[in-house]
């Protein structure tokens, strides 16, 4: 399985056919009176059928089955995903939470079942909003499928490489790589290890690139680093269950065959994936700090010019030339909420604070910054050019939407340090009026 397909670009037009299958694709038209090797033609639309050319997205799949060979969808009792947002009282302290567990003991989970919300905002319904989950695995999802009627997922894994089979072909997507499943694709993760990691749904849009402005055509996320899977089917007959997240709730339903059964596509709405190692770093080469929108990855905007819905930012390996200048991240209040990871490594602000599979929030107007020892640390050491962060990656998803914590996030997952604020409490009075 090492040798993965993969189709490269972002937002392109792709054609993928499996290579077992020659042909399988029409040419010319997208709906044969009669399909290649008698496959069926199904439209997966991921944009309004009227959306400007610019934000259109349908892909055309060619499939064994139509999916709606399916038995009936029941509601399930997982409430682990949820979109309830009035569980627990709104809370303004700085919050971190140590890492999350993987899975204990003998239990066995998988990756929808080890899925939990710990917090977002809006309605799946209305199409505007986030949540945040973290996922936690130690066994692969068998003969189980899912997909998300409410929206997009960027996928983080944080510990454990996933081997993401979707009905476009196959994702690699180890630590330190991103994958984008898009709402309604259906997916099934395989893992070799117990598996943690983050992911940032949103609710009826999709992910972009950020614009450059003028740092001119290439830089930050280079499109052609995006891949898509190149098409690749199975043909299995036998019990499936397809686990639909549909309004905030999870459903379930049967069918008596693999839903992995496209063998050819064509469209711009895909999966994909993307290795951050590959981002090109932009950052101030004369004095001062630049806020971190210059490490977005993606942006997923809202109706407001310039403002986020969820930007995903990252704050990759580089070096720091700043003169005269306090080179980590500044004191902050900030009118967007910052949920923060940590991939591998530390953190360039919080040096222990915040440890790999653990998280942040620093929600609307909720002070935060370097603590008291990266504060004393910067203001005194020499300005030479220096290496930021070897070895690591934190990440932040950051949102114009203020962000309620479900009860798991609050107390289920009994993660959130109370002493968080204590690592600023010896920030020094250090007025000089003489
Ligand atoms: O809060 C944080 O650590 C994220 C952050 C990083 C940075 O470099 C500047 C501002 C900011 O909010
Ligand atoms: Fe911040």
């Amino acid at each position: 399985m090492s040798g993965l397909r993969y189709l490269s670009g972002f937002g392109s037009e792709f054609s993928s056919e499996d290579p077992r299958r020659p042909g399988a694709l029409p040419v010319g038209q997208n709906s044969p009176q009669r399909c290649a090797y008698g496959l069926y033609a199904e439209q997966l639309s991921g944009s309004a059928f009227t959306a400007p050319r610019s934000e259109n997205k349908r892909t055309w799949l060619y499939r064994i089955r139509p999916s709606v060979v399916h038995r009936p969808f029941r509601i399930s009792d997982n409430r682990n995903i949820n979109h309830n947002w009035d569980e627990e009282e709104p809370n303004p302290n700085q919050l971190h939470w140590h890492p999350f567990d993987l899975p204990v003991g003998g239990e066995k989970t998988d990756f929808v079942d080890g899925m939990h919300t710990i917090c977002g905002a809006g309605d799946s319904k209305c199409k505007t909003g986030i949540a945040v989950h973290v996922y936690s695995c130690n066994v692969s999802m068998g003969n189980r499928a899912f997909y998300n009627s409410d929206g997009d997922f960027l996928i983080v894994p944080q510990t454990g490489e996933l081997l993401i089979k979707t009905e476009f072909g196959r994702l690699r997507v180890a630590p330190n790589e991103i994958a984008v499943v898009q709402q309604g694709m259906r997916f099934h993760v395989e893992i070799s290890e117990p598996s943690r990691g983050y992911i940032l749904e949103v609710f009826g849009r999709h992910f972009e690139l950020p614009d450059l402005g003028p740092i001119g055509a290439n830089g930050l996320a280079n499109p052609r680093d995006f891949l898509a899977p190149a098409a690749h089917y199975e043909d299995v007959d036998g019990r499936f269950e397809i686990v639909a997240k549909y309004q905030g709730r999870v459903f379930s339903c049967e069918q008596d065959h693999s839903p992995f059964d496209v063998v050819a596509w064509h469209g711009n709405y895909v999966p994909y994936k993307y290795d951050l190692s590959k981002f090109m770093v932009i950052n101030s080469v004369s004095f001062d700090h630049c806020d971190p929108s210059i490490f977005t990855v993606l942006t997923c905007q809202s109706d407001r010019k310039g403002t986020a819905i969820a930007d995903f930012v990252i704050f990759p390996p580089r070096w720091s030339v700043q003169e005269h200048t306090f080179r980590p991240p500044y004191y902050h209040r900030n009118c967007m909420s910052e949920f923060m990871g940590l991939i591998l490594g530390e953190y360039e602000a919080k040096r222990g604070g915040l440890a790999p599979g653990g998280a942040t929030l620093h929600s609307i107007m909720t002070p935060h910054g370097p603590d008291a020892g990266c504060f004393e640390a910067a203001s005194a050491e020499p300005l030479r050019p220096a290496r930021v962060a070897d070895n690591t990656q934190a990440f932040m998803f950051e949102s114009c939407l203020g962000l309620s914590l479900t009860k798991w996030g609050a107390k289920t997952c009994d993660k959130l340090n109370p002493d968080y604020y204590k690592c600023w409490q010896n920030i020094k009075k250090q007025f000089d009026d003489k």
